[in-house]
């Protein structure tokens, strides 16, 4: 892999590489844009079947850190680290407090945060040695697992895509299928049954489905079943891709809005759903109620204030929709508009990022 030509491609500012042979630490954190601000992206631990994956996995989920924050309305730019390893049986204290100070030494130009395999304990370890760091626990003032907040950002995102397709933002009496009921999907569900939606549910593990089936009054299905489930909203809340060839045609579903990252398999999905009417809320959209809740954690967090801010993910996903209808245009394409506009239009006033003693992370 050329990595410069790669990251002149896509216009990534810094890539580090950071091992530490005693701990077991093998970290890649992607910086891609930090026009707004520091790079704020959480870190993904996982096992990745060679380290080009890896590289690529880092700088894909970077760059849509961007993007999420700027749609967002947030003052930071995006980054993303991943940790080589298998997250249930690799991690040790001394890794999470080594990747601390290779956090520490990039002196905010990144702040981490949870992703796909890492806790609120590993940031509390990785908080010993930065201040770079979010999602600690609340023990410590901060906002603790995001989950719970990406969640409500979510079915306050639902609502949006509601009000588009159906002219009103109820949820009472829709029905709403939802792909893995995890952190996040299992806290939605709570949202969703109290508004008074059906739900359909699926998930890997049996014990995660039984959870919303006895709680909830959900109906289970096997996961090669959800696609083709009637339904008015298909919530994709497990993994990335799940819209593609295979699925679309099988979707019954009006609106398609649910928390996972990437949800697109490829770009041209997302003109499909368009062409099929099928009101689609860009997953980064959506989903950036966990972002939008550590963030607050730079000013000092408040619960309150970061709830009211992640019920802009409502107006966000209006806007969206506004900018799809006036100009024709898919909505992932209409994300990316506003998401660009906003980046390019502070540019003139804002430098690449350094830390020069007046920024938002000396609030706290
Ligand atoms: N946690 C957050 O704050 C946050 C923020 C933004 C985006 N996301 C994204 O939202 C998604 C869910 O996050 P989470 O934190 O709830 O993760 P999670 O791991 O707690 O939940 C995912 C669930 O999906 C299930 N699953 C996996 N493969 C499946 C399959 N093929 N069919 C059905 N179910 C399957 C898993 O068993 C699990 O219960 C992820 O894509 C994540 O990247 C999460
Ligand atoms: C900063 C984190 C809370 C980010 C979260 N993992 C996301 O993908 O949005």
């Amino acid at each position: 892999m050329e990595m410069f030509k790669y990251m002149e491609t896509y216009d990534y500012e810094q890539l580090v590489f950071c091992q530490d042979k005693a701990s077991g630490l093998k970290a890649i954190i992607a910086i891609h844009d930090t026009t707004l601000g520091p790079a704020l992206g959480g870190t993904r631990m996982w096992t990745y079947a060679s380290e080009e994956d890896a590289i690529i996995d880092a700088l894909r989920l970077a760059k849509g850190m961007t993007y999420k924050n700027a749609a967002a309305g947030l003052n930071l730019g995006g980054g993303k680290t991943v940790i080589i390893g298998d997250p249930k049986k690799d991690k040790n204290e001394a890794m999470f407090r080594a990747f601390g100070r290779y956090i520490q030494s990039l002196n905010g130009r990144y702040i981490t945060a949870e992703d796909v395999g890492t806790t609120v304990n590993d940031m509390d370890t990785i908080h010993e040695e930065t201040d770079f760091v979010t999602g600690i626990s609340p023990a410590f003032g901060s906002s603790g697992n995001p989950s719970p907040v990406t969640a409500y950002g979510v079915y306050k995102g639902m609502k949006a895509a509601a009000k588009q397709a159906y002219g009103v933002d109820s949820l009472e009496g829709r029905t709403v299928a939802v792909q893995g009921v995890g952190n996040v999907a299992y806290k939605l569900c709570e949202y969703l049954y109290k508004e008074g939606a059906n739900l359909i549910v699926t998930d890997i593990n049996k014990e995660a489905v039984q959870r919303a089936v006895e709680n909830y009054g959900a109906k289970a299905v096997e996961p090669d079943e959800i696609y083709s489930v009637y339904c008015d909203i298909y919530a994709p809340c497990a993994l990335g891709a799940t819209i593609n060839d295979e699925t679309i045609p099988q979707l019954k579903a009006t609106i398609v809005a649910g928390a996972a990252n990437n949800q697109l398999k490829e770009t041209r999905h997302g003109d499909i759903l368009h062409e099929k009417g099928i009101v689609y809320a860009p997953d980064y959209v959506i989903n950036a109620g966990g972002v939008i809740n550590v963030a607050d954690e730079l000013n000092g967090y408040d619960s309150e204030r970061a709830m009211k801010r992640v019920e802009t993910i409502y107006d966000n996903l209006m806007r969206v929709f506004a900018i799809s209808k006036r100009d024709n245009i898919p909505t992932y394409v209409a994300a990316d508009r506003m998401a660009e506009e906003r980046i390019q239009g502070l540019q003139q006033s804002r430098s690449t990022f350094l830390l020069n003693g007046h920024h938002i992370i000396s609030r706290r």
